[in-house]
């Protein structure tokens, strides 16, 4: 426990909902449920009676909503007492939305009570209009505090401290498998002991469809200045994930470090553009220690999966010096694609940022490291007992095993704590293959990550936000060691959790690839250009998104724009040998690039022009050369032997001069200087 004691008799359980407002909320949700982190025995449920809430004055406004300090009235027999909380008011929206509100917050109540490093909320009111959260009232925020500072910052040392406090409590929420989604400096709470806590967090999660102020940005999933990229709209370009957090909570310590708020001034939409479209990332200041220059800089990658995971940063802000120990997994990444290039162990540290790793490709060469800038905590290290298989790309394993386990699924039975090689056991087999953890990925009913599936028919998912239906395509994102799928599907917000028996493989989206809206779709997620004769014009895929969302572009139309999304779903590839007849190759190939049509026209206008020529020049020969016969004959008979013969391609006799001329150019610049106009 953290300290944070609910006021006594805070949650009654006798209170009730303004019945003017949601009676049928109440019932539903004044249901007494179990507490799973019993702070109080007696908290049984989150709802607070609204007549014992009193409002004093605001100290906060944010893009969510206003905090105000407030009072919480208990009088019983016995006594009469006042405690003083914080409450957020957050907008409401429509009875369905508040419903679901309610029982957002009733899980999240249950889930995080005790967690130390966050303010936990008390319980939840509904007050002129408006939820409140009832939290405890804290000394102020390290927003707060900075701004009292000469130029706005802190020492470095206060914010690897204050990042440590933070971190822990992040990865508290995280593995409740709750995203904190709005962090930033306001929203640290300092308790008496000058602690940092996580504030608010969850809340975008809770406000679901409850659209924000800003119309360009209707759901947006936190503040706009410490924002993700796939935080902007994560039914489409997400889902966020608990890297997603690595973003914001990297904006904050650099505004804590040098007293400014990244993309300070600039509107959301100006924000929207530079880091969602132009991929631009915050400037990490120089002179940080090496190791949290690394992790901070990481957070900034644009494709979440290649952010660390919130136990690297811990490392990095707890010994910035000495970031890794003997025995870490650690990894090197591919830039900018992020896929491993080597794994291995620490065998040891040598000293402040230098260490010698193991790599599994290289069996008793221990190589050494220094600046260790490009190594990281490997994520998603293999354990004893996980199904695991060869990546696709591997054609010879780099410690020979025999082919028939190539394609097989195997089960890990041993690390070398030593080497970081792997031991991998075959049904069917006795013996234990070595392998490194580079050649292999976790496997479950078949699929691994990356893969291409499809929900099967009979099962559904539903919307984390608001709006439509999510689509049936999606991609795997991981496997979990106990063989459930996370996946990625466009239109869901936050990653699918499901065991294999779900999905479906289905062949993969590529770059490059020409496709088309599906016949059969009738209300289509996104628009899609229409031909000329009414059909769908055919595009080509220019970005694939890690939901399997499919950025299209139109090469046969001039004039379009830069593209329209597409729903993997709706969408079909188009194979030129799939299509029969020469007409409609045609057509296909002319809507595969505007320039096909002017360019296939003046190959017909150049072909008829040389047909044209050789006829013209067929014709003209015999005349030609009875005329030249006649010339020759007079020619030789005024002949004098003093005089040179004059030159034949000075005088092409048989055109006028201008078209002879004309002809040989437009020929050269089309056949190239081979081709030449007829001659004598
Ligand atoms: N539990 C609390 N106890 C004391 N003060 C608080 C508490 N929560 C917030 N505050 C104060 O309110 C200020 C603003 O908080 P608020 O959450 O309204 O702003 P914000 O974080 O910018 O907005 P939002 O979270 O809606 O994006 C904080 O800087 C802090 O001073």
């Amino acid at each position: 426990m953290g300290g944070q004691q609910p006021p006594y008799g805070l949650v009654s359980p006798n209170s009730s909902i303004d019945d003017e407002l949601f009676p049928e909320d109440y019932e539903q949700f004044g249901t007494p449920v179990n507490v799973n982190r019993a702070a109080d025995p007696s908290r049984t449920h989150p709802w607070v009676d609204p007549s014992i809430l009193k409002l004093m004055h605001r100290v906060g406004r944010g893009h969510f909503g206003d905090v105000w300090l407030a009072t919480i009235h208990n009088r019983t027999e016995d006594f009469d007492e006042y405690h003083e909380v914080a409450v957020k008011m957050l907008p409401t929206g429509s009875e369905e939305q508040v419903h679901s509100l309610l029982q957002k917050f009733e899980s999240l109540f249950h889930t995080v009570q005790g967690l130390r490093g966050v303010s936990w909320p008390y319980g939840i009111s509904i007050k002129d209009g408006k939820a409140c959260i009832i939290m405890k009232f804290y000394e102020g925020s390290l927003g707060d505090k900075t701004a009292h500072l000469p130029g706005n910052k802190l020492p470095l040392a206060d914010v690897l401290r204050y990042g440590q406090q933070l971190v822990s409590g992040i990865m508290e929420l995280h593995s409740c498998g709750i995203l904190a989604l709005n962090l930033k400096p306001c929203n640290f709470l300092l308790d008496d002991r000058n602690v940092a806590v996580v504030g608010e967090f969850g809340i975008p999660m809770l406000l679901g469809g409850i659209p924000s102020p800003s119309s360009a940005h209707p759901y947006w999933l936190g503040s706009p200045n410490y924002m993700a990229p796939e935080q902007w709209d994560a039914n489409l370009r997400g889902p966020i994930s608990f890297e997603t957090d690595c973003w914001a909570f990297a904006c904050s310590i650099i505004e804590m470090i040098t007293g400014e708020v990244p993309w300070n001034n600039m509107s959301s939409q100006d924000i929207f553009d530079a880091v969602v479209v132009r991929h631009q990332k915050p400037m990490v200041p120089s002179g940080l220690p090496p190791a949290v220059d690394r992790v901070l800089k990481a957070c900034f990658e644009y494709d979440y999966r290649s952010r660390p995971a919130f136990r690297e940063i811990l490392r990095a802000f707890a010994n910035p010096k000495e970031p890794f120990k003997a025995g870490d997994w650690v990894c090197v990444r591919e830039k900018p694609s992020g896929q491993f290039l080597r794994i291995g162990v620490v065998k040891t540290v040598i000293g402040p940022d230098s260490v010698l790793v193991q790599y599994c490709d290289k069996p008793g060469e221990p190589i050494h490291c220094s600046g260790a800038s490009s190594l990281h905590l490997w994520k998603d290290s293999f354990q004893i007992g996980d199904a695991v298989i060869l990546k696709e790309w591997v054609e010879s394993p780099r410690f020979g095993w025999p082919g028939e386990f190539h394609q097989s699924e195997g089960i890990v039975s041993e690390i070398g704590v030593q080497d970081g090689v792997i031991l991998v056991t075959f049904r069917g087999s006795q013996e234990a293959w070595r392998a490194d953890p580079v050649e292999l990925e976790r496997v479950s009913g078949g699929l691994v990550a990356n893969d291409w599936v499809r929900l099967r028919t009979g099962w559904s998912i539903e919307a984390t936000n608001c709006g439509q239906m999510p689509s049936r395509v999606g991609t795997v994102h991981c496997v979990e060691h106990s063989g459930k799928l996370k996946v990625a599907f466009l239109g869901r917000g936050t990653l699918y959790t499901a065991s294999p028996e779900e999905f479906e493989k289905v062949a993969p989206f590529l770059h490059g690839q020409y496709v088309r809206m599906k016949a059969e779709v009738v209300a289509p997620r996104f628009d899609w250009p229409q031909e000329e004769k009414g059909g769908r014009d055919t595009g080509r895929i220019v970005h694939i998104l890690p939901s399997g969302g499919l950025f299209v572009n139109f090469p046969g139309r001039l004039f379009t724009g830069k593209g329209v999304w597409a729903d993997s779903e709706e969408t079909e590839v188009i194979h030129l040998n799939e299509i029969s007849g020469m007409i409609n190759k045609y057509q296909h190939i002319e809507k595969m690039h505007w320039a096909v049509r002017p360019t296939l026209s003046l190959l017909g206008f150049l072909l008829a022009a040389r047909t044209g020529i050789v006829i013209v020049n067929l014709v003209t020969r015999s005349l030609r050369v009875r005329k030249n016969t006649a010339a020759s004959e007079n020619k030789a008979a005024r002949y004098h032997p003093n005089e040179s013969m004059p030159n034949q391609k000075d005088n092409p006799v048989w055109l006028p001069p201008q078209v002879a001329v004309a002809t040989s150019t437009v020929a050269n610049l089309i056949f190239g200087e081979g081709v030449t106009t007829p001659s004598r």
